[in-house]
């Protein structure tokens, strides 16, 4: 049997109203008495009312540049070596939690990690997405220890844009088709693939289930348990499929074609996890699952995700060949796919589902 690695999770995790209390505690249980607490610009004003006095614990505060660049890490280690700090308490979005991620790799400290939103698994993985200092995504960093501690308080996270939490749903709901489709036809998996499997399945059916009524907490401005429960979906179960399925629990078909539109300038401005929902449904439409695209059609309708080409603010005449091509350059995770998936292949699948799109509208 192939062997694959295992990445586990953060040593402590715990989501709770009013966690931050106790963080100074935790800090201090771990032997850290001075820490570089690293925040972005956003995310601190959203933190900032919900962070603690601190006593007996030293923090100094160090305010990044928005981007997660080799550089910016750089700069983060310098700070960190030229101060005595214990730890890194990184404070933000994924961005900024992959950023501290590095900067505690290179400066071999422990890291806690705080974020202000529910919008990926990036807190719950010892994984960074690296990017230029202008932006442009380079590679993944896959660092050997994970977080000493990972707090949620969901009252910060439900400070965060109603419109990042529907993108983190629709990236969530990926892992379930992603995983499925390289998994669902092997014979004999081990454990931790089982492990994986059941995860990614469970990720679907709670954001089906939960993520109505989870939404509503933005309208209402108040935490509930459905709210709670769709936050650890994105960040902890999402974080599982990849930990405990390593290759087989990354991404398939759907993250192909969100890579594949973003050669549309009009895509840009999209949130990832909106086109990746879309890409769901085209992958959906190559494995000619119809019933399902039209259950996760009405889900989408619910939520909010986009499930045609117009929503997704993209023209029917645009350049699909390109898109295509894009989605199925070689290194591309598409072709993990159980059968071979050409250019013509996509095109054609979007192309099938624009028009049922189009023949619902039209009432046929
Ligand atoms: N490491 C992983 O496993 C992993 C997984 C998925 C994505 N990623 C990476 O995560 C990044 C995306 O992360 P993200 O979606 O969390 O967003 P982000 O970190 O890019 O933040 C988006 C914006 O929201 C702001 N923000 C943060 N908290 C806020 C709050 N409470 N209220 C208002 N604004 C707030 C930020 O300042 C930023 O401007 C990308 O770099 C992606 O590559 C990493
Ligand atoms: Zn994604």
């Amino acid at each position: 049997m192939e062997s694959l690695v295992v990445r586990g999770a953060p040593h402590e995790y715990v989501l709770e109203e009013g966690i931050l209390s106790s963080l100074e505690t935790k800090l201090k249980a771990r032997g850290f008495h001075h820490v570089l607490v690293v925040h972005g610009d956003a995310s601190w004003k959203a933190a900032e009312r919900f962070w603690p006095e601190f006593t007996a614990v030293e923090a100094t505060y160090w305010q990044y540049n928005g981007i997660c660049s080799q550089n910016q890490m750089d700069q983060l280690a310098a700070v960190v070596q030229s101060g005595e700090y214990d730890a890194i308490v990184g404070v933000g979005g994924g961005k900024l939690l992959d950023l501290v991620k590095g900067g505690a790799y290179q400066t071999k400290r422990p890291y806690v990690l705080v974020p202000t939103l529910a919008s990926n698994c990036a807190p719950w993985t010892p994984l960074a997405a690296v990017y230029t200092d202008e932006g442009t995504y380079t590679h993944y960093d896959v660092y050997p220890e994970n977080a000493s501690l990972l707090l949620l308080e969901p009252r910060l996270l439900l400070t965060a844009p109603k419109e990042l939490f529907v993108a983190g749903i629709g990236d969530t709901l990926a892992k379930w088709y992603e995983a499925d489709v390289q998994l669902g036809s092997m014979d004999e998996k081990s454990p931790a693939l089982e492990v994986a499997y059941y995860t990614a399945k469970l990720c679907r059916d709670i954001l089906l289930e939960k993520s109505d009524e989870a939404l509503r907490a933005f309208d209402i401005g108040e935490v509930s348990t459905a709210f709670c429960k769709v936050a650890e979906t994105i960040i902890m179960l999402g974080g599982m499929v990849g930990g405990f399925g390593d290759q087989y629990g990354r991404i398939a078909g759907a993250h192909s074609i969100h890579n594949g539109l973003t050669v549309l300038a009009e895509t840009h401005g999209i949130l990832h996890g909106d086109k990746v929902a879309y890409g769901i449904l085209v992958q959906l439409a190559l494995e000619e699952k119809w019933h399902e695209i039209e259950a996760l059609r009405l889900f989408y309708e619910k939520v909010g995700l986009p499930y045609s080409l117009t929503q997704l603010g993209i023209s029917l005449q645009a350049d699909l060949r390109s898109v295509a091509e894009k989605a199925t350059v070689a290194e591309e995770s598409i072709h993990v796919m159980p059968f071979p998936v050409s250019a013509d292949a996509v095109v054609s699948a979007i192309k099938k589902l624009e028009e049922k799109n189009e023949g619902l509208q039209a009432g046929v």
